[in-house]
């Protein structure tokens, strides 16, 4: 079976990569909007319109998987910074607590559109900063285009205390969860 990531992110390209999985990419293009509020549900809303969206381009066999991740600290959704200020204020939030990191995958099956979503959610602690610390790691240039301005993969690993849960959800693919679904629900057996 054709397997298709939905995603223009290398983090999930190499997360699928490393598990010798034959697959293509194909970036969906979207607008990531979403109405629903709860986190939960609106990381899998994206990862639905996500996945959906590639899938109606493909009319063969095929299983296409989106997925999409945020970071919540007191009911707040963190998405990319836009810009320097942006990531100070949301690693100044993050900094000394536990945080939540949600990522909704689904899984689409293009001849039929059946399709599966979930979620999954990990807590992460990032300890006290120093403002200084805060901004050599912006410095770094690794916080733009990561939910929650950070990288837990990269120099992120310097400030994450702690987790609990699944490291790869962090990353913003959870690998154990798309195991189970794939098995599930559509026969596909990676081990
Ligand atoms: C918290 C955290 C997020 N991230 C990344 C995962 C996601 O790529 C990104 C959140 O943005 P997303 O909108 O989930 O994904 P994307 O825009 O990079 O890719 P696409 O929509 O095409 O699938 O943040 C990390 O790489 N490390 C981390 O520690």
């Amino acid at each position: 079976m054709r397997i298709v990531l939905a995603s223009k992110s290398p983090r999930r390209k190499e997360l699928l990569s490393n598990l010798g999985l034959k697959f293509e990419v194909i970036e969906s293009g979207i607008e990531e909007y979403s109405n629903e509020k709860h986190p939960s549900k609106y990381v899998m809303d994206l990862s639905f319109h996500k996945a959906m969206a590639v899938a109606k381009k493909l009319n063969e066999e095929a299983v296409v998987i989106g997925a999409d991740t945020v970071v919540v600290v007191d009911d707040k959704v963190l998405e990319k910074p836009k810009d320097r200020e942006e990531a100070y204020t949301m690693l100044k939030s993050l900094q000394g607590r536990f945080h939540t990191v949600y990522t909704g995958i689904t899984v689409v099956r293009a001849q039929d559109f059946k399709y599966v979503r979930d979620f999954e959610e990990t807590k992460v602690w990032i300890k006290k900063l120093e403002d200084e610390e805060i901004f050599n790691y912006i410095d770094t240039g690794e916080c733009y285009d990561k939910a929650g301005a950070y990288a837990i993969q990269g120099f992120g690993a310097l400030i994450v205390e702690k987790i609990e849960g699944d490291y790869f959800n962090v990353v913003g693919l959870p690998i154990s969860k798309l195991f189970d679904i794939l098995k599930r629900e559509f026969g596909i057996r990676l081990l």
